[in-house]
């Protein structure tokens, strides 16, 4: 089978931002970096689909999520991807469990089988304990492993998340961040994380696409970036 790929191409205005990315994901992770502002969350958005591009076209293996020329514009549900923004994304009312069971594909145990495997996907990331307790009630690093374990169980065709280690204590941070790495290899699913850490792109071995100001400034490995940095946020970030 062909390696599966997203072509990217996005441009769009919001407020002071003038967004103009193209690029393609594959099945190597990517990590997109760059300073406040420049545009990062802006692109997991459209790609998501919460947000439609002023002018662009997104293709899954060939296929339009978004082309403005052509008025095609699938709705998120449609696209399959598993997206963790910033902040809240969890249903506060639901159990934690049901939170990760709603996005599960239906199969032919009904309620209690997609409960059943709710509860695995909780264990493999050691948030079974946590499984009958109601979102409002988690702190901010639990719910963080919970939105993943949500997004990673809807099995997506990409994943997208926004700085999804955040809010986690640096030991949380580290095991979280071995356990994506592997979760992401083993399910081989594209995937661009948003992260301000060079641990994030060296643990799971990304590409490094570097946004300054609503525009890919240099991409590629993390070392060659550190060698030749374009500027001084990929420098300090590379840790030149
Ligand atoms: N709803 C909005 N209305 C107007 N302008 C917006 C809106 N959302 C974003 N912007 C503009 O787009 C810019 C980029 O925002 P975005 O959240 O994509 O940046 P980012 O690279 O993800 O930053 P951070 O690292 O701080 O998360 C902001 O500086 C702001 O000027």
């Amino acid at each position: 089978m062909n390696e599966r790929r997203l072509q990217v191409e996005l441009r769009h205005r919001l407020g002071a931002l003038e967004l103009d990315v193209d690029f393609e994901l594959g099945e190597r992770p990517v990590a997109l970096i760059g300073p406040n502002g420049a545009g990062k969350s802006t692109v997991l958005k459209l790609l998501a689909g919460g947000l439609l591009p002023d002018e662009g076209r997104v293709a899954w293996q060939g296929r339009a999520w978004v082309d403005t020329r052509k008025g095609v514009a699938l709705s998120p549900a449609a696209r399959r991807v598993g997206y963790v923004p910033q902040g809240p994304s969890l249903f506060e009312t639901m159990r934690v469990w049901e939170n990760v069971a709603f996005g599960l594909r239906d199969g032919a145990g009904g309620r209690e089988g997609k409960r059943a495997e709710a509860l695995h996907w909780l264990d493999r990331w050691g948030a079974a304990s946590l499984a009958e307790r109601r979102v409002g009630a988690l702190s901010g690093g639990e719910a963080q492993r919970v939105a993943m374990v949500r997004a990673l169980a809807a099995r997506p065709d990409v994943l997208l998340l926004d700085e999804p280690l955040s809010a986690l204590d640096a030991i949380a941070r580290r095991r979280l961040r071995a356990r994506l790495s592997e979760a992401i290899v083993e399910l081989k699913v594209p995937t661009i994380i948003v992260t301000h850490d060079w641990r994030d792109v060296a643990a799971m071995g990304a590409r490094v696409v570097a946004m300054e100001e609503g525009r890919i400034v240099q991409s590629g490995d993390l070392k060659a970036l550190g060698e030749t940095p374009s500027s001084a946020f990929i420098a300090e970030f590379s840790g030149v």
